[in-house]
């Protein structure tokens, strides 16, 4: 900026001449994203419109080009959306994720795809996974591990009998907070609802505050902000989706234990994603039931200097499955290290399974 305004006048007057830019630039780019789609539908008439790596990009290269005032994280959330409503103009994206309404998994779409995609709630995980197995959805959202609680095990036993890939993640800070409804008698709480993985996070909480009322576990969150509705003496722990759905008032917030607590989300689909730059890759392993089989499937990654980033260990449901591991560690599949860690693991292996590579989580 060249010259500095002096009153507020002239202020607006500036913000409405940007506003016309802003509103020019964004057409002429949305314009740009449909002559992409068309030339897509000429290579290929089912072609997938979404491209999980290029969108990464975009984020990533916006964050790095911003010089601020707003944060890069806000930047980036908005070029989100404007991505979300280009893709829209085509096809707006389906996405199952595990519902009800108001969940944080819902929270987690919308944050990875933008809020022009048509989020479908699913009652189950596996549920999840067949909708997107039978095309009813192009994408579906799973949680995949909480930093206080855990791995959330339904979702890595639904990879194991499934053949869906793995095309992205998502990491969203959850906060927690205690709610109640316009006529629930604050003094005189005597009950709270919560998901078990939600009181979990917040079991210090709970004891300090309301240690003599029942804590009655439901299927989520947003079950529990729905029940309190209805009820003068009880209160739910979910988070600001499930407030906001449910018009509750939050009378304690961020009432998790842990302030970086956080959940990881998996996108899943039938696409192979191609590397972004930054990418990771998960795969499903089972060694046979002998001594040092940990120790020979993780020497190929240590030897190639290939960083894991998580492990987990599933038993097996069938004979050849021995041990499974569930592993994620940073690099794409079709990158020459990668491929040959993959090969000396398949050797040793009773079982390999890609899950797939895909961008490391930008938002
Ligand atoms: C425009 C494209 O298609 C989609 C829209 C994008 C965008 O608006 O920037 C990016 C990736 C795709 O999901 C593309 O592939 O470049």
């Amino acid at each position: 900026m060249t010259d500095t305004p002096i009153n507020l006048d002239e202020l607006r007057e500036r913000i409405d001449h940007l506003d016309g830019d802003i509103l020019r630039l964004i057409s002429e780019r949305a314009e740009c994203a449909k002559q992409v789609a068309e030339i897509k539908t000429k290579a290929d008439p089912d072609t997938v419109f979404y491209r999980p790596e290029r969108e990464a990009q975009v984020l990533r290269r916006i964050m790095a080009l911003n010089k601020g005032p707003l944060d890069s994280e806000e930047m980036a959330r908005l070029f989100r959306e404007i991505m979300s409503a280009c893709l829209a103009l085509e096809r707006p994206i389906k996405v199952a994720y595990l519902g009800p309404e108001g969940t944080f998994t819902q929270q987690a779409a919308l944050k990875h795809f933008g809020e022009s995609a048509i989020s479908l709630p699913m009652a189950a995980i596996d549920e999840v996974f067949r909708e997107v197995e039978a095309g009813a959805a192009n994408y579906g959202v799973v949680p995949v591990e909480n930093s206080t609680e855990g791995v959330v095990n339904h979702t890595l036993d639904s990879f194991m009998d499934s053949s869906m890939r793995i095309c992205g993640e998502v990491v969203l800070r959850i906060h927690q907070h205690l709610l109640i409804s316009h006529n629930t008698r604050r003094d005189k709480v005597s009950r709270v609802y919560s998901h078990p993985q939600s009181f979990a996070q917040c079991r210090k909480w709970l004891d300090a505050h309301f240690p003599s009322a029942e804590r009655v576990p439901v299927a989520s969150n947003a079950e529990a902000a729905r029940l309190v509705k209805s009820e003068w003496h009880s209160a739910a722990i979910a988070g600001d989706m499930a407030a906001k759905l449910y018009d509750l008032e939050k009378i304690a917030e961020k009432i998790e234990d842990r302030p970086d607590n956080s959940t990881r989300f998996l996108i899943i689909g039938n696409q192979d994603v191609p590397m972004s730059g930054e990418d990771k890759t998960s795969i499903v392993v089972a060694m046979r039931n002998q001594p040092g089989a940990l120790h020979d499937l993780l020497e190929p990654f240590h030897r190639h200097q290939i960083d894991l980033t998580r492990l987990e260990t599933r038993p097996s449901r069938t004979g050849v499955w021995n041990y499974v591991f569930f592993i994620d560690f940073k690099g794409h599949c079709e990158d020459p290290v990668v491929e040959a860690v993959l090969e000396e693991v398949r050797l040793r292996a009773a079982e390999l399974k890609v899950l797939g590579s895909y961008p490391m989580g930008v938002l």
